[in-house]
């Protein structure tokens, strides 16, 4: 993920991004139609368009205060959609990720983990006047230390057009110069406080090394005159980052750490106040991100509401909730609404369905998996699976592509056949099968209690979750 996306910092978090590490876009064409098979995404087309045409009205400033709900069965894409669109909209905007059920496990209150939440999916671009060296890279020579303990010494020659000159480097800045892969004949510009290194470009002397027609080097002149000059630098950061780093003497260490703990109102006040005035100013520009909240049904009312108000503040991110459920208890409440959002809540939201896979999807969706996994499958082991995933549901079959490839592995083999899935179907119960061994084994199970009201409450509960999203339109 871009690193201007919220940190991912718990295991489940993890899981889950992992899934959707084959998604790298909506795979649209230019006027928003889904291409059948693209940047990882497989079918679902109508979902799609509906979800670039948002993207498109991010990008234009056009949907403040609004909020998407993605409403579907599990395992029809909705989390993938919402990574597709945040990769869509790049990493100059804000995308945050959290599941309903997070806002309950934090040691603050869930009104605050859902302000930090939101003010972490606002950006801030400022823009300030910075000295900068500016020219083409001469020569980078770096000693290496004679024993361990030595410290490397560096030092680096730009040149312009009209003048060179040679500077020592530290560590830090002989790392980034390593990782940027800059060497000599790259233009590149060091900010001289922080000491960021961005390479601009390829010096156009350079030129007659590369066959112009077929490589795609970004060629640049060579910067002319001083080498130090005063440049207009730009720098992205969240208002929720400028809150931790003003509510403590360490804030930096603080957002580091991820133990922000909870923030003064008037902290925020004060961040506000002077972001705005840095807009009026023309110092910054405000960029509101999104906000994705999985699991939509674990919030209760007042975290309903209090997104609700959220929405209509000057400062807010683009809502976009994902759910699984049909008419269901808003939790705090006996009332029960679709999607367990309350009504005026829904009344404010897109809604974009997402419908069950066929056969042809479901092959395609293991098939990029499978890639994405390095796992060689069989045609004959994957159209198995495929059929695993229809009888059962996608992500089980997913389950099984790692699964397999173990017991292949385990018999010296190099592609997934007919028999490893067989076996690990036999190995791994899906839910259905699960279901009817604890129906068969119940009373030899802990905490298994068979009394009429029991029976009643769960059938109430299999009801309200019967009732699927299509009814409902
Ligand atoms: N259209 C698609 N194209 C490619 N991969 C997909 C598509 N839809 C789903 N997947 C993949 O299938 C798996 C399950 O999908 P996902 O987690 O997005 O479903 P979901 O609707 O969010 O489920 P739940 O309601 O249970 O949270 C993920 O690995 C996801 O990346």
């Amino acid at each position: 993920m871009s690193n201007f996306l919220s940190e991912v910092k718990d295991i489940t978090r993890i899981e889950r991004t992992a899934m959707h590490s084959h998604i790298q876009g909506l795979g649209l064409d230019d006027f928003l139609e889904p291409r059948n098979v693209s940047q990882g995404m497989v079918g679902q087309k109508s979902a799609r368009k509906a979800a670039g045409l948002i993207v498109r009205l991010i990008k234009q400033g056009k949907i403040a205060g609004r909020g998407i709900l993605i409403a579907g069965q599990p395992g029809t894409g909705k989390t993938a959609l919402a990574m597709a669109m945040s990769h869509e909209l790049g990493e100059q905007t804000p995308f945050t990720s959290i599941s309903g059920s997070e806002l309950f496990s934090l040691e603050m209150s869930k009104t605050e983990a859902m302000t930090q939440a939101i003010r972490k999916s606002i950006g801030v671009r400022v823009k300030e006047m910075a000295e900068v060296l500016e020219g083409e890279v001469v020569e980078i020579r770096i000693e290496r230390p004679e024993s361990l303990e030595g410290v490397r010494k560096g030092k680096i020659t730009l040149k312009t057009t009209d003048m060179d000159s040679m500077y020592e480097i530290g560590n830090k800045m002989m790392d980034q110069l390593s990782e940027l892969g800059i060497s000599s004949g790259d233009v590149i510009s060091i900010q001289k406080a922080g000491g960021k290194v961005t390479k601009l470009g390829r010096s156009y002397s350079r030129s007659k090394d590369y066959d112009i027609n077929t490589s795609n080097i970004n060629f640049v002149e060579c910067p002319s005159g001083e080498l130090q000059k005063t440049k207009e630098v730009v720098h992205m950061i969240s208002i929720h980052d400028m809150d931790v780093i003003n509510s403590y003497s360490r804030g930096f260490e603080k957002l580091f750490l991820g133990n922000t703990g909870e923030i003064k109102q008037e902290i925020r006040e004060k961040i506000n106040e002077q972001v705005l005035l840095w807009r009026e100013e023309g110092k910054a520009d405000i960029i509101p991100g999104v906000l994705f909240i999985d699991e939509t049904h674990m919030l209760d009312i007042e975290t309903f509401s209090y997104l609700n108000r959220a929405l209509e503040d000057d400062l807010s991110p683009i809502l976009i909730m994902a759910s699984n459920r049909g008419i269901t208890r808003i939790r705090g409440t006996n009332y029960k609404s679709p999607h367990g959002i309350p009504i005026d809540l829904l009344d404010r939201l897109l809604i974009i369905a997402t419908k069950p896979y066929e056969y042809e999807d479901i092959k395609h969706i293991l098939k990029i998996r499978a890639e994405e996994e390095d796992v060689e499958i069989d045609e004959e082991a994957l159209e198995m699976l495929t059929n695993i995933g229809v009888e059962t549901s996608l992500r089980y079959a997913i389950q099984l592509i790692i699964t397999s490839d173990l017991v292949s592995k385990k018999r010296k083999g190099t592609k997934v056949k007919l028999n490893d899935v067989r076996r690990v179907y036999t190995l791994f119960v899906d839910v259905k099968r699960s279901s009817q061994f604890l129906k068969e084994y119940q009373k030899q199970f802990m905490f298994f209690e068979n009394n009429e009201t029991e029976e009643k409450e769960k059938k109430e509960k299999e009801d309200e979750n019967s009732i699927l999203i299509e009814d409902l339109n």
